[in-house]
């Protein structure tokens, strides 16, 4: 094992190639143990492509170190255990209940060809609890709507208990105040657990009121990287997103508005 310098995700010249084309091109990308960092970035930038890349679910060229072991090195369990990833649309499989959905977050304790415990049923609702899913346990995932079938993504993703959390427009379906339910739940669980969160989000606002720091990828390339307020500029927004913004200072970060140009 090699050591990460405190890093729970160390990202060196991350290389992402989907079917010959480039998407991602020689990402550098530091997370702290415990730290939350947002990547920007217009559509199409390579957002979803470099996290599917650190969550072990796409080859890569250059290195992705977890907690300091490469995680092309790890096995399936041992990466589950490790980091729990929320795409943008998983797949359901079909008719499958709320509940049992849930549960497979917890696949990873589950020995081959055992059954899953008390415990792992006592997480599934605690986390179903946390996300005000518990009336929808026994519901089938397509009866749902959009919002709370993303919730219930979540859920899947903080009952697998691991570490490292991404999050992939986590809440691009959410009403405002699920969104920041969702997020303040998510920071909350950072504080108590001292969980890192690594998310891609649009909403340029909220992503700096919750990220410690911002990474913006454009043409799949680190274009800007530090604090939010280094980060949010107009300069950055109207070279990278072609947009006339304005910044205004709010409490917890930049508040980002589009203007008319
Ligand atoms: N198999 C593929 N072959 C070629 N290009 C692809 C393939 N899959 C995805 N792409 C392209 O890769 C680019 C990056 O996609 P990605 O989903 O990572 O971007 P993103 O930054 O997450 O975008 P968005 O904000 O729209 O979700 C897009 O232009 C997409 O069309």
């Amino acid at each position: 094992m090699t050591t990460s310098g405190g890093h729970a995700i160390a990202v060196d010249d991350l290389t992402v190639r989907l079917d010959g084309t480039l998407i991602v091109d020689g990402v550098d990308l530091d997370v702290a143990d415990g730290e939350w960092v947002t990547v920007i970035g217009p559509n199409g930038a390579g957002k979803s492509t470099a996290l599917r890349a650190i969550g072990g679910l796409l080859p890569f060229k250059g290195a992705i170190r977890l907690h300091g072991t490469p995680v092309d090195r790890m096995h399936r369990r041992e990466r589950a255990k490790a980091i729990a990833t929320v795409l943008q649309s998983p797949v359901v499989p079909p008719a499958m209940r709320v509940f049992d959905y849930v549960l497979l977050g917890r696949t990873p304790y589950i020995p081959p060809l055992g059954r899953e415990s008390a415990a792992d049923l006592d997480v599934v609702d605690e986390v179903l609890a946390a996300l005000d899913l518990t009336p929808f346990a026994r519901r089938r995932l397509e009866t749902l709507s959009g919002g709370e079938r993303q919730r219930v993504f979540l859920a899947r993703a903080l009952a697998q208990g691991a570490g490292i959390l991404l999050l992939d427009e986590p809440t691009s379906a959410l009403d405002i105040g699920h969104q920041q339910e969702v997020l303040e739940l998510v920071d909350r669980l950072r504080a108590e657990r001292g969980l890192t969160v690594l998310a891609t989000m649009h909403d340029l606002s909220t992503a700096g009121e919750y990220a410690d720091r911002m990474v913006l990828l454009a043409g799949g390339r680190v274009v800007a990287a530090g604090t939010p307020a280094e980060v949010l500029t107009g300069a950055n927004l109207a070279e990278h997103y072609r947009v006339k913004v304005r910044v205004i200072e709010g409490d917890h970060g930049p508040l980002v508005v589009a203007v008319r140009g």
